[in-house]
């Protein structure tokens, strides 16, 4: 038999959370850190799965990698020329940051490269990348019809800028396409249908690269190298703040101060939302880390209302709407996601993992093809729940047992892959 936790009801909630940095904006500052000619210090790195994915990876690339006692990182680049080619595949685990965001980098390189992950990893669509990465003049192929990893990487005999127009509004695939126009010949031109997160056009300034933004289009010019920053603070993950954000909301009595949270308006879509449905959340303390926004956010318990989650604002909360469902239970009335189709190549089918999931503690979640239809409040009962190896999973069902009568998890240790010490906040915070 697997691992199980049980998560017991609690009270309320109370206290103070220092959010883990964010998963994204780790994964950029050692990919980029390891093209600099100077060392780069960054702290608040996520010591999480995902982000020790990439390092393996880049310190496979030639790029050293040092840790402090206090987890602070000084990532030690080759210089814009310097990668090498890896002894062996690469291996991204279980991040799909890692290798679309990779597969860019090094389809620019003049080496072979190989690249896969975990059994979710090598389900998930890589064509995405794949297709436009071609258009530029790149060599990469994968398993079945270059749809999915292991993907092979073979040196191309040059980079073409292109005009891109993509078809799904994903971060990945537009860091993808950004990292290998650095090495190109000519500009590239990205137009997104909706604007998905921007952690690369920011970092990319932070270490010298001009990123032209007209709309939804990103004008991207080659560089012969990058001017490193000294250090990067990474930003505490929003993704990860709003488990909090909704389980004080829910639970009654509860009050959470979220101490330094990345507020980077192409991310605080969970914050409108849960604005939008009557949350009392006040973010405070608004400042800057780098070119990024941080904020402490207040959160209290409160009653919360249905909401329709339209197609726009989508890729502002992407990663959000597992725990989303949770709230949506417990609101009055009607909760309706639509538009998002992607989170069905997620780590899992998310939309069917959480109508399932959520189903077996008594909830009932209309599943439709892009999306959910949820009428609450209900009333949740004791269940045995499954992550599917999916840690917005497994922290979505802990949030709905504690706000109701409790939930045992089977699989519960994916919480690593963006939030280790996850369950042992959880239960510094409870009230019993
Ligand atoms: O660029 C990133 O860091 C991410 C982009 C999003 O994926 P898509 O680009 O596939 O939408 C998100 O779901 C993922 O957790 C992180
Ligand atoms: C989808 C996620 O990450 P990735 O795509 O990097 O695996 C996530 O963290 O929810």
């Amino acid at each position: 038999m697997g691992e199980i936790i049980n998560i017991k009801p609690t009270n309320s909630l109370a206290g103070k959370v220092d959010i883990p940095g964010d998963k994204s904006i780790s994964h950029r500052s050692i990919m980029l850190a390891g093209l600099a000619d100077t060392p780069v210090t960054v702290t608040n790195f996520l010591h999480a799965a995902d982000c020790w994915s990439t390092i393996d990876c880049m310190r496979k690339l030639g790029v050293t990698v040092a840790q402090d006692t206090a987890g602070v990182l000084t990532v030690t680049g080759r210089g814009f020329y310097g990668l090498s080619e890896p002894h062996d595949v690469l291996d991204a685990g279980n991040s799909g940051t890692t290798i679309r965001l990779l597969t860019g980098l090094l389809a620019a390189q003049p080496f072979f490269t190989v690249l896969t992950g975990d059994a979710s990893l090598r389900k998930r669509p890589m064509a995405r990348v794949i297709t436009p990465l071609s258009k530029m003049g790149l060599k990469i192929t994968g398993r079945e019809q270059s749809r999915y990893a292991p993907l092979a990487i073979s040196p191309a005999e040059q980079v073409i800028g292109i005009e891109y127009d993509m078809p799904v509004a994903s971060a990945q695939v537009k860091s993808a396409l950004l990292l290998a126009a650095l090495f190109a010949t000519s500009s590239t031109v990205i137009n997104e249908p909706m604007p998905s997160r921007d952690h690369t056009e920011r970092m990319l300034e932070t270490f010298g690269v001009p990123v032209k933004r007209t709309g939804t289009a990103i004008t991207i010019e080659p560089v012969e190298g990058l001017t490193a920053p000294e250090s990067i603070n990474v930003p505490g993950d929003i993704s990860s703040a709003a488990f909090w954000l909704i389980a004080a909301s829910i639970i009654p009595n509860s009050q959470l101060i979220l101490v330094n949270v990345g507020i980077n308006p192409t991310r605080t879509g969970i914050l409108d939302v849960l604005k939008q449905m009557g949350a009392n959340i006040t973010v405070t303390n608004e400042r800057w880390s780098g070119r990024e926004p941080v904020a402490d956010i207040v959160v209290r318990s409160a009653k919360l209302n249905g909401v329709i989650i339209e197609p726009e604002i989508i890729p502002r909360l992407v990663d959000e709407i597992p725990v989303l469902a949770v709230a949506a239970l417990f609101a009055e009335g009607q909760t309706v996601v639509q538009g998002a189709e992607e989170l069905r190549v997620k780590e899992t089918d998310r939309l069917r993992a959480i109508a399932l999931e959520l189903g077996k503690m008594g909830a009932k979640i209309t599943e439709t093809t892009d999306g959910l239809v949820i009428k609450g409040p209900q009333k949740l009962n004791f269940a045995i729940c499954h992550s599917h190896h999916d840690h917005r999973m497994a922290m979505a069902l802990a949030v709905a047992g504690i706000a109701a009568q409790g939930v045992e998890i089977e699989e519960p240790s994916c919480v690593k892959i963006s939030y280790p010490d996850f369950f042992a906040v959880l239960s510094r915070l409870r009230q019993d």
